[in-house]
């Protein structure tokens, strides 16, 4: 049984996170976390709360540090969208960096151990080692896709290395008008590994464009990133794109979660087939999932030209 404490009127929440000095404020419904679905922390490196009852907020919460990537978030991250996976509550999921900026990327200081001194009695036995690394390391934002529910991520300030590997891994990507990109793996010297090579020329229509960011390391500011497709949606500041990003996951759990999740699965799936094999790949998933009840639900809101926020669908 999940117990929910329900306020019944929108509330001015804060950033949960302690050590996050510029506080956003967003207007929300204010829920409890589930005491069985949900992500259960303690995580050290992410704040999870629940802005409204079948929404998911994940903070990346080290902003001392800027916000980079240990050791212990390269894990919490995978624990925590597992869980969320599974959590039958959550219909959405908010993404955002606590503080400053969104993320500083790696942490460089703790990377020495796993990458630069990797165990091993022989060139074998360490490359191996490296490599169970490295699969780990990509599988904290693969993890994002596998998760069928929406995610929305929000980007203010800087969004570095790793960042990038983690935003487009996303489904939708807004940021501020500070907002700046940059793939800045070679100038640490190493060829970007989790995922930004593989996914940012499927977001960016530009090969070119991608080629010249991934080599040159150079920033890219908000309004090349809405032009090139990285981002959709530029805001004048954190708070008022923490607001939207809510406004927008709000219209998005109001949907059928059979109708959306089998959207995002499809949507990565079409992305990496051809489009006959994804044709198929839909045909297979729809022959079960157009016997939803939630189908003749949203059919019948729309002749009765009633919101869908009206309409009552089961958990999934
Ligand atoms: C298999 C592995 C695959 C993964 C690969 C990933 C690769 C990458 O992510 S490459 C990118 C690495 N990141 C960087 O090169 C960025 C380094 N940081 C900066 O350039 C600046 O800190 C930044 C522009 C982000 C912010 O500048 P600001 O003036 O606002 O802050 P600082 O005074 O520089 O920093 C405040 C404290 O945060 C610590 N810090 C910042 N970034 C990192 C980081 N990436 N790793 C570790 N620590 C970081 C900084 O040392 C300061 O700490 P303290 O001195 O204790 O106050």
């Amino acid at each position: 049984m999940c117990k929910f404490v329900i306020l019944q009127y929108p509330l001015y929440i804060r950033n949960k996170c302690k050590k996050n000095k510029s506080r956003s404020i967003c207007k929300v419904h204010l829920v409890g976390m589930s005491s069985s679905g949900g992500p259960t922390p303690p995580f050290t490196t992410l704040s999870v709360s629940r802005p409204a009852e079948t929404i998911t907020h994940v903070e990346i919460c080290r902003p001392e540090k800027r916000n980079a990537m240990n050791k212990a978030f390269w894990l919490e991250m995978v624990d925590c969208f597992n869980q969320i996976a599974e959590d039958s509550e959550c219909r959405v999921v908010v993404f955002s960096g606590a503080g400053k900026l969104f993320t500083s990327g790696i942490d460089l200081m703790g990377m020495a151990s796993d990458i630069l001194q990797p165990e091993g009695d022989d060139t074998a036995r360490i490359s191996w080692n490296v490599r169970r690394v490295i699969t780990k390391y990509q599988e904290t934002f693969s993890v994002i896709e596998k998760c069928p529910k929406p995610v929305i991520v929000a980007i203010h300030g800087a969004c570095i290395g790793g960042g990038v590997d983690l935003i487009t891994a996303c489904d939708i990507r807004l940021c501020t008008q500070d907002a700046w990109f940059q793939v800045k793996e070679v100038d640490i010297g190493l060829a970007a590994d989790v995922g930004t090579l593989q996914r940012l020329p499927r977001v960016i229509g530009s090969r070119s464009l991608v080629n010249e960011l991934a080599f040159t390391a150079r920033k890219m500011y908000a309004d090349e990133a809405k032009s090139c497709g990285l981002v959709s949606r530029v805001f004048p500041d954190k708070d008022t794109m923490m607001a939207g990003a809510l406004e927008m996951a709000g219209e998005i759990a109001s949907k059928s979660p059979v109708a959306v999740q089998g959207t995002k699965v499809n949507l990565i799936y079409s992305r990496d087939h051809s489009v006959p094999e994804a044709l198929h790949y839909i045909n297979t998933w729809n022959m079960s999932m157009l016997q939803t009840q939630d189908l003749m639900k949203s059919a019948q809101a729309a002749m009765e030209k009633k919101s869908l926020k009206d309409i009552t669908f089961s958990k999934l």
